[in-house]
């Protein structure tokens, strides 16, 4: 599991850490760490142009530029080409002098150009279009969404095939990682981001992770070591904000069957989904559920949609009967008004009386419409809304239109207020896929395993199958939503292998993908 601690925690942390360390340790720590994998980036040599490997550090003010501005010297000392442009005054560490690190780059060998002079600026512009590594060091933690006119300036003369390594962040991103800034060119976007020990929330959300780029963690020690005493993070008592799953968890949590096993104590899901007007995402929702080992699939819908089903499916049961968990609304046309056919009163009287048992329930697509039915619920239930049905969900949560932009530029923010007006967890799909608990207190989490060929229709129907048989199997909706969104994302990069995806290759690649993380 890799885990996200708030802003405001880590520098607690830091605090305490600093606390029993010389002045300027931890930026030493830092500092250090970071030239270290600039050495390493250049050694990798793929993105070097020929000649001599060309750094350009780029350093704000704050204690980011400071950590970028002493890695400028260790470099330099590395017989390493270094530039550095400076923003305003940076910091040198700790307590020292704020002159030192500027000093110590400069004698090193460094050449060193103050940004905010206009001759410079002309200078910097120019040492920048020969980099082949640029650092970024304008802001960290400390830093409010957006870049100013003068960063921009240095950040737009960056060249495309440059290695852009963030320090910390990438500066102009939100630290909390809860929105994009107003002008989406107003950020660095990096190839890779070094961070120090803890992962930050801009790290892993939807809003900011896509800015970030590879992620490095160097280690410059708040963590507990082993050596008993505890380290910074563990005395501090902070705990986690945002949390990804890894390959690693899947053992952990998946239900796997064993000797006392039978088809009812694994779990039979319930699928209410498809329509005459969208058959197929019956079939892709109960594939979905099938791959990921359900104890028995009963489907309700239409006769002709259960026909097909049965062409893909002929274990799937049509029967009514006990279930454990339901999965409704894929491919759910429910009509409006006087149009409104048998076949979709059916529907929708079948996802009532779903929504009104005491057994989990996951809505999507089309049954999130009945919001209404919600309240009063008190079984677990799972939302797995896309941006655009979150847009609409709100908007009658609300009583006041919400813009789909408004949820992509703020993701988090949209999904918890859902989650708490309806008392369910909400699963935002995207790149990153959040699960967002009603409870305040409980880490959301960010998933991001898929490539972005999955971004085709019928992708959500499988997901919501194989949630709802992690349901069916007692998962709780925070923990079904996140494991089910990283075994379709790593179903969906064998599907594609690269290149485009069939839906139903995706949904037979779900059982195996769950096969070989079970065996790592
Ligand atoms: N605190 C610690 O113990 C450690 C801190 N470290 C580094 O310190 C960083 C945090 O340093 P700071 O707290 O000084 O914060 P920053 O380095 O992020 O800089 C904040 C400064 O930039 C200004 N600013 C904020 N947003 C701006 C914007 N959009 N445009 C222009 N100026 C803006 C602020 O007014 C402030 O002066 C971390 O990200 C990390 O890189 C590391 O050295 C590890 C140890
Ligand atoms: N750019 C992307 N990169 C990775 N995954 C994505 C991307 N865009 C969407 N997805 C994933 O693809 C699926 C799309 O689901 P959804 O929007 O419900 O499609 P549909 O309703 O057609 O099935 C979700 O699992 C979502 O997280
Ligand atoms: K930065």
């Amino acid at each position: 599991m890799i885990e996200a601690y708030a802003v405001a925690d880590v520098r607690a942390v830091e605090d305490l850490a600093r606390a029993d360390l010389p002045e300027g340790e931890l930026m030493q720590r830092a500092s250090r760490g970071l030239a270290e994998v600039v050495l390493a980036r250049l050694a990798d040599a793929g993105h070097r142009r020929t000649g001599e490997p060309r750094v350009v550090v780029l350093a704000g003010r704050g204690d980011n530029g400071g950590d970028a501005l002493w890695a400028a010297a260790h470099l330099a000392h590395s017989e390493v080409a270094v530039g550095v442009v400076t923003l305003g005054r940076p910091a040198a560490g700790d307590g020292d002098d704020a002159d030192t690190a500027r000093a110590a780059a400069l004698e090193a060998g460094a050449v060193v150009l103050d940004g905010d002079d206009r001759a410079a600026g002309e200078q910097a512009t120019a040492l920048l279009a020969e980099a082949d590594l640029v650092v970024d060091g304008l802001l960290g933690i400390g830093g409010r969404p957006g870049l100013r006119d003068d960063a921009r300036r240095l950040v737009d003369a960056v060249p495309d095939d440059a290695w852009v390594l963030a320090v910390d962040l990438p500066s102009g991103a939100d630290p909390a990682g809860e929105s994009l800034p107003d002008d989406l060119a107003a950020q660095v976007i990096a190839d890779e981001t070094v961070t120090f020990s803890l992962v930050k929330p801009v790290h892993l959300l939807p809003a900011t992770e896509a800015a970030v780029g590879r992620l490095t963690v160097v280690d410059i020690g708040l963590e507990d070591d082993g050596a008993g005493e505890g380290g910074a993070l563990q005395r501090s008592g902070a705990r986690p904000v945002v949390e990804r799953l890894t390959y690693d968890d899947v053992r952990g949590l998946w239900p796997v069957p064993d000797a006392h096993s039978d088809k009812y104590s694994r779990g039979v899901v319930g699928v209410v989904a498809g329509s005459v007007q969208y058959p197929g995402a019956a079939v892709l929702s109960v594939l979905g559920a099938l791959g990921a080992g359900p104890g028995m699939i009963r489907y309700l819908g239409p006769s002709d949609v259960q026909w097909l089903v049965h062409q893909r499916a002929p274990e799937v049961v049509t029967a009514a009967g006990r279930v454990q968990a339901w999965v409704i609304g894929s491919g759910f046309d429910l009509g409006s008004g006087e149009s409104v056919g048998a076949d979709a009163l059916a529907q929708r009287e079948r996802a009532h009386e779903a929504l009104a048992s005491d057994l989990p329930v996951l809505v999507d697509a089309g049954a999130l419409e009945l919001v209404d039915r919600l309240s009063g619920r008190d079984a677990p239930t799972l939302l797995t809304p896309h941006a655009g049905e979150l847009a609409r969900l709100l908007s009658t949560l609300r009583g006041e239109d919400v813009d789909r932009r408004a949820v992509e530029a703020a993701p988090l923010a949209h999904a918890r207020d859902a989650a708490r007006r309806t008392g369910a967890t909400v699963l935002l799909k995207g790149s990153t896929t959040l699960v967002v608990d009603p409870d305040d207190g409980v880490p959301v989490r960010a998933q991001r395993d898929a490539p972005a060929w999955v971004a085709t229709a019928g992708a959500g129907d499988v997901l919501g199958g194989l949630c709802g048989t992690l349901l069916a199997a007692g998962l709780a909706p925070r923990d079904a939503g996140s494991l089910g969104a990283l075994v379709h994302g790593v179903a969906a990069d064998r599907a594609s292998a690269g290149g485009p995806l069939r839906i139903l290759d995706l949904a037979a690649e779900v059982g195996p993908a769950v096969r070989s993380l079970l065996s790592r």
